[in-house]
């Protein structure tokens, strides 16, 4: 059979990954799709530089159109970035027929309900395994090896940039903006690194899960998103003083009342598997009904592990575009007229327990009026450590741990705590999750 065509929007770092991969491993990809997969057409606004990447061995052409306009082309593979451009090519090849394979997580979070509406009112596959965490199977596996289950919550280190500056902060004392730069040179980073500090890109990615997971539409809009700028390395450290590791986690959970979909740093304990996931690595745990707790780990960035998710998807389309669309698997798992309206939980609802560092008077009574507080809000206390105070010190480091509490309650708490003329620097309140 002849092999199916792909075009390729977007020759950069994912693109020339996903070209390099399908050269190398042709033979192998063919005899596991049951024909060939050539990548026909490549598009990139510099052909001089295309061709330096490609050589003769595809189509070059400076305007991506051209793939979507080529009725020899089945699949467009989307890898330009963002919700720009991308999106309009990508609505006009599903519109076009073509089947389509993305990367991009931006585009799939914020306009995933039209773009899988057109594709199935087409009859086309959209494939985007590697929006989420790279080259980690978590989409095959959330919509397909877990389909039995009631899938419970979801966390993970879904983001290597930051990933990889909690673990440089902590391991070699370097500030903040000194490994951000370091993250950029590696190529971790987005091409505006403030999605990955301030937490979008993990919200983006815990969307798209969230979505999978409990069969609701995507809506990044409802994800309650906060970075690790505002991060202090005085917290990391009596994080560990108490058995505990800080790490940027995209949490989606499911709740009598609703979901909790959201991205903050996060105390995990120190034993856990997930908190030993150092440097640009991811890792998702799932906790479903049946299996219990899973856990996926491996390289959630980078040229060729990327492009190992994507060339997975082209394989996918390779074996299925012939079958019935009602007889391939959802896009996001549950069948389109299946999709649940739970609500996604605002922040003030959701639950976790908190670490707070209270910067006090080194007075008598302090401890009594907060715990007095925190008792009044039905919030326990779990574990407590007050810094010795040093010779002629006035004040000093009150660390509490709670048990559970609504967050709404807790920030309540938070201002009567506050208000405290023994209160002398803003509270740092920090979600904690055991993950078991
Ligand atoms: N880099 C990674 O590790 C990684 C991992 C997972 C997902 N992604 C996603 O993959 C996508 C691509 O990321 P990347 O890192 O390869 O970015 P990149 O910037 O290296 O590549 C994007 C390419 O698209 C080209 N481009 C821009 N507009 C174009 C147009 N109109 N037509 C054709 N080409 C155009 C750019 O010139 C560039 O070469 C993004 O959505 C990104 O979020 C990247
Ligand atoms: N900037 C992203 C790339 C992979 O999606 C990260 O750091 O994880
Ligand atoms: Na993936």
């Amino acid at each position: 059979m002849k092999p199916i065509q792909v075009g390729l929007m977007g020759l950069g770092t994912v693109g020339s990954g996903v070209f390099h991969v399908l050269q190398r491993n042709q033979e192998e990809i063919k005899r596991r799709a049951g024909r060939g997969i050539e990548l026909a057409v490549v598009s990139r606004r510099d052909v001089a530089q295309a061709r330096a990447i490609v050589g003769d061995q595809a189509q070059i052409v400076a305007d991506a159109r051209e793939i979507i306009a080529n009725p020899q082309i089945d699949i467009v593979v989307e890898l330009i970035g963002g919700t720009g451009i991308a999106k309009t090519l990508v609505m006009e090849a599903i519109a076009a027929g073509k089947h389509v394979v993305t990367a991009n997580k931006a585009l799939i979070a914020t306009h995933g309900a039209e773009v899988f509406a057109a594709a199935h009112a087409k009859g086309v596959m959209v494939g985007f395994e590697a929006a989420v965490a790279g080259g980690i199977p978590i989409i095959k596996a959330l919509r397909e090896g877990l389909t039995a289950n009631r899938i419970e919550w979801i966390a993970g280190i879904i983001n290597g940039t930051t990933n990889f500056i909690l673990s440089e902060m902590r391991d070699k004392g370097l500030d903040f903006a000194t490994v951000l730069k370091e993250a950029q040179r590696l190529g971790y980073a987005e091409a505006d690194p403030t999605f990955d500090i301030e937490g979008v890109d993990a919200a983006h990615k815990a969307t798209i899960m969230s979505a999978i997971a409990f069969g609701v539409p995507v809506q990044f809009d409802k994800a309650h998103v906060e970075g690790i700028t505002k991060l202090q390395a005085t917290d990391i450290k009596y994080a560990e003083q108490l058995g505990y590791r800080i790490k940027l986690l995209g949490i989606t959970k499911r709740r009598e009342q609703g979901i909790e979909l959201r991205v903050h740093p996060t105390l995990v304990p120190a034993k856990r598997l997930i908190a030993n996931v150092e440097g640009a690595m991811n890792a998702v745990v799932v906790q479903g009904d049946a299996v219990g707790t899973t856990l996926y780990y491996g390289k959630g960035a980078g040229s060729e592990p990327t492009a190992s998710a994507v060339v997975a998807d082209l394989v996918d389309v390779t074996r299925l575009h012939t079958a019935d669309p009602d007889h391939r698997v959802p896009h996001l798992a549950f069948q389109p007229d299946a999709m649940a309206d739970t609500p996604i939980l605002p922040i003030s609802q959701v639950v976790t327990s908190f670490y707070l560092r209270l910067r006090v008077a080194d007075e008598a009574g302090v401890l009594s009026k907060i715990t007095t507080i925190l008792a009044e809000h039905d919030i326990s206390i779990d574990a407590v450590l007050q810094r010795e105070s040093a010779e002629g010190e006035r004040s000093t480091d009150l660390i509490i741990l709670t048990h559970d509490t609504v967050e709404g309650r807790m920030r309540d708490a938070q201002a009567r705590m506050q208000a405290l003329s023994s209160v002398l620097a803003p509270i740092v309140s920090i979600r904690k999750e055991d993950l078991a």
